[in-house]
């Protein structure tokens, strides 16, 4: 039995407590009365008791480059995992790329589960990866048990996995119809000659982090989500945008959601969702110093007006969840050169208290933290009769956490692979004190407890 002065629901805060069954599920909820009563008529439950710190649904973070096998100098599944636990994080899902293989294959799905096995320290899933001429593979890999898959419209950054072309659209939509899977888009498109590369425009200083800017205006996020949309009416596909950092995609996508949801469809925000995430909620462009490519991603983050657009989608309820996009890479690849350098933000142990310190300040409360982190993510990845919320019949995946501590990002806390990070030396609101996956602890306070205890999130078989 859990107990806390304050259980934290999507919708409620109460002083109470969450009884687990011996599989690690939530059996039932109950006030302080009853977890009184219930605690005097049975003398052998075993009482975790939080006092007064949040006890909360852990963190499903979506989006999660994990880079093994392959990439393994990069990030692997006991760095990622253990970074992700100590940040409250009890589910990822590991995006398809980055790894070598990359996992657009079911033969490749089966060496990522083989090196990700007996490694992991809270619970894994895997995205397919969707490149040119892997149609077949598509299926067998939703009977393996992908959340989805993820495509780009752009370069992808690594060679191993191209991007889809435009004219190949409409086949892949066609034949991912009735799967009930998701089709993810990396939706940049080039447009008006836009290039990674110093091509094209004024590039005299690539270590200006305006140069990179200016290479990937937002019209390269409009125009590729406007042609995903074109797609949407003949399909009854999930799609979701990932990493929305143009916040002007928000009103394509609702237009697109409405017509869905007028045509009939019943599925989750009529089958078409996106995410942001916390460096486009959290930075801005104009904070950026030349040279600092810790800060390079893509799309890249924007300035303060669209940061806050996208807060105001948020209090609106008109983006649907947020995700790390967790892209570390080794030091050397990240020089004082915006151009050249990896674009990528490592943040997968700072989700919940990046998110908690902007939240926080512009007024959302514990629930919304929930909602955006927890609820909407094991939505978008099927897991919501599974995981997300804090329910009877779910996985006792919960975290104590303290919303009024502080911390700062230093070298020493980071667990990830690489200590490279936009947020060295800030101040974050918000700590994580202990993590369970299933009811079982596997963080606490700095500490990871024991080996690996989380499990792949699979089909049966597999
Ligand atoms: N290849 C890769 O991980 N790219 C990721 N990095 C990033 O900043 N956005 C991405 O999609
Ligand atoms: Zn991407
Ligand atoms: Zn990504």
């Amino acid at each position: 039995m859990f107990l806390s002065r304050r259980v934290v629901t999507e919708s409620c805060e109460f002083d109470g407590g969450v009884l687990v069954d011996e599989k690690g599920m939530i059996e039932r909820i109950l006030t302080r009365e009853n977890v009184e009563s219930l605690l005097t008529a049975k003398n052998n439950i075993k009482v975790i008791d939080g006092g007064d710190l949040a006890l909360m649904a852990g963190v499903i973070d979506s989006h999660v480059h994990v880079n093994e096998p392959g990439r393994t100098s990069w990030e692997g599944y006991v760095t990622a995992t253990q970074a992700a636990a100590a940040g409250g994080i009890t589910t990822i899902i590991d995006m398809p790329l980055n790894s070598i293989p990359p996992t657009t294959t079911l033969e490749n799905l089966k060496t990522k589960i083989a090196a990700a096995r007996e490694e992991v320290f809270v619970d894994v899933g895997f995205w397919g990866g969707i490149v040119p001429g892997n149609e077949m593979e598509l299926h067998d890999m939703v009977r393996a048990g992908v959340v989805g898959f993820k495509g780009f419209l752009a370069d992808s950054g690594v060679a191993e996995f191209p991007n889809v072309h435009k004219i190949e659209l409409g086949n892949l939509f066609s034949i991912l119809n009735g799967t009930g899977t998701v089709l993810a888009f990396h939706a940049e498109l080039e447009v008006n000659n836009t290039t990674t590369e110093c091509e094209g425009f004024d590039c005299s200083d690539p270590h200006l982090y305006s140069t990179y800017l200016a290479s990937h205006p937002p019209e390269m996020e409009l125009e590729a989500v406007s042609l995903i949309a074109s797609y949407l009416p003949q399909s009854d596909v999930h799609v979701h945008i990932v990493h929305v950092s143009a916040a002007g995609v928000v009103p394509i996508l609702e237009k697109a959601r409405l017509g869905r949801i007028h045509a009939g469809n019943k599925g989750w925000r009529g089958g078409v969702t996106a995410e942001t995430c916390h460096h486009y909620l959290t930075l801005s462009s104009e904070q950026i110093p030349a040279g600092h490519t810790e800060y390079k991603c893509s799309p890249p983050i924007r300035n303060n007006t669209n940061k806050e657009k996208l807060w105001e989608y948020i209090k609106d309820h008109r983006l649907d969840l947020i995700a790390s996009d967790h892209s570390p890479s080794v030091a050397s690849l990240k020089s004082s050169n915006f151009m050249e350098s990896w674009g990528g933000v490592s943040s997968v142990q700072f989700g919940l208290s990046l998110f908690w310190t902007q939240a926080k300040a512009r007024g959302l409360k514990l629930g919304d933290v929930s909602h955006y982190l927890s609820a909407g993510p094991a939505h978008l990845c099927g897991l919501q009769e599974r995981k997300g919320a804090i329910r009877p019949g779910l996985d006792a995946d919960l975290i104590f956490f303290d919303p009024n501590a502080s911390f700062v990002v230093t070298p020493d806390v980071i667990l990830y692979k690489n200590k490279i990070s936009p947020y060295m030396n800030t101040v974050l609101n918000g700590k994580v004190i202990q993590t369970y996956i299933r009811g079982q602890l596997v963080y606490s306070e700095g500490q990871i407890i024991g080996g690996p205890k989380g499990i792949l999130l699979l089909k049966d078989g597999y």
